[in-house]
């Protein structure tokens, strides 16, 4: 039987671990799978802190009832409707007819619209408590992160957050829920991952969320997705989530190319042998007709530098480029240096539209020097492309 495993005083992890989906939402790569986190306050109130994706249940009930047996479970606490933590409720309201669901307004008219009206609902303000016997709920709105309706229950015996995504990461718990008995280097690169493909959008929201939350005495961040963090890793993981919300970069560099036969990527060489040279060692090259987008985001949010070159196709762009430009901008990276290239072979031009419109939003550092190669690269592009590269590093290293 799979248990349910402590949390702190009669609060208990009850999720999931999902090894078997390949994409997150259907569009991340998950390598490393992903956990699902529920969390169960056994009081005289039963409660459940949000749930579990739906195919899952039968895993998520065991635990459950490792704890409670045949007691019911009084309340669902749903900090977000996302499914993947609420689609569970259609088998959960079966098991226990009685549960009522707990969220605020917003969060209630979506489970209607997912789940139907007949579940029993209370709906909490932001500030509200929820008694349970010893224990009690503080909720407090965190609008936007990444939903509108997305809350954090604060429970105040323990001073545990429940966050639901935010402070979330990718990768499955393998044995132990908790930073400090898990390998985190895996982890944070994964929380590094899930943070800009899910959340960083949203960074202001963020911000706002994490200023609210610097009001409670905090001792535990228990997510829906991931570690829990406890003792020093708290400050850790505020550390690491406001850094990412404020688009904090490193000293490094994200190259990104489009390239059918090899051309495109010889300038792409040519860049990051200029960024090397120019002193920038953490130089990342991906080839955006067989990368991983979610990759290239993780790393494009951490770097200083974007480098973004395409080949010209059928009077645009490279298409494989076009999903990595859209997620740049649909993301809000910005604040980059930026330098933009082009290979072509009959048109005006290497037609690098997109790049350029992406360039002239605001807030990108963008390096004058253009290069558009006619078919392939002559030593005199390659020395150009050597000089963006080492422009980048100067600008760079510069800020
Ligand atoms: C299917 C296809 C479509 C292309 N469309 C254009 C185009 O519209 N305009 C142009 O100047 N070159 C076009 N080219 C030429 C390539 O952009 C050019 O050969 C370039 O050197 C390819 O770079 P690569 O080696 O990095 O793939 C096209 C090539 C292919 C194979």
């Amino acid at each position: 039987m799979l248990k349910a495993i402590s949390v702190s005083d009669k609060i208990w992890w009850v999720g999931v671990n999902d090894r078997k989906t390949p994409l997150f939402e259907n569009l991340w790569s998950l390598p490393y799978g992903v956990s699902y986190n529920s969390y169960l306050i056994d009081d005289e109130k039963v409660a459940l802190i949000d749930g579990v994706k739906g195919e899952f249940f039968g895993e998520y009930l065991e635990r459950i009832q490792s704890i409670v047996g045949a007691r019911p479970v009084d309340y669902l606490i749903v900090n977000h409707v996302e499914p993947d933590h609420s689609s569970a409720i259609r088998m959960l309201r079966q098991v226990y007819p009685n549960i009522t669901v707990v969220a605020d307004k917003q969060a209630l008219t979506l489970i209607g619209q997912f789940y139907g009206t007949s579940l029993a609902t209370k709906e909490v303000k932001d500030g509200e408590t929820l008694e349970l016997g010893a224990h009690s709920l503080t909720f407090a709105t965190i609008p936007m992160v990444h939903w509108p309706e997305t809350m954090i229950s604060f429970e105040n015996s323990s001073g545990i957050a429940f966050t639901c995504d935010a402070f979330g990461s990718y990768g499955a718990l393998n044995g132990g829920i908790f930073g400090d008995e898990l390998d985190m280097h895996v982890y944070t690169s994964e929380a590094r991952r899930y943070y800009a493909t899910i959340v960083g959008r949203f960074s202001v929201n963020v911000q706002a969320a994490l200023k609210k939350a610097a009001a409670l005495p905090i001792k535990m961040i228990c997510p829906s997705h991931g570690p829990v963090h406890r003792g020093e890793g708290v400050a850790r993981a505020v550390k690491l989530y406001d850094g990412m919300s404020r688009q904090e970069t490193t000293q490094s560099a994200v190259i990104v190319y489009g390239s059918m036969y090899g051309n495109t990527a010889r300038m792409a060489e040519c860049v990051a042998d200029g960024l090397c040279r120019g002193g920038v060692a953490d130089v990342k090259v991906y080839d955006a007709g067989t990368a991983d987008l979610s990759w290239i985001i993780r790393d494009a949010w951490r770097s200083r530098g974007l480098a973004l070159l395409s080949c010209c196709y059928n009077m645009g762009m490279f298409p494989a480029m076009m999903p990595v430009v859209e997620k740049i901008d649909n993301c809000k990276i910005s604040g980059r240096v930026l330098a933009i290239a082009g290979c072509y072979s009959w048109s005006k031009g290497a037609e690098l539209k997109p790049l350029q419109a992406l360039a002239d939003k605001p807030g990108w550092d963008l390096i004058e020097n253009v290069v558009e190669v006619k078919s392939c690269p002559t030593e005199a592009d390659e020395a150009a492309l050597r000089g963006v590269g080492a422009e980048m590093a100067r600008r760079i290293r510069a800020e």
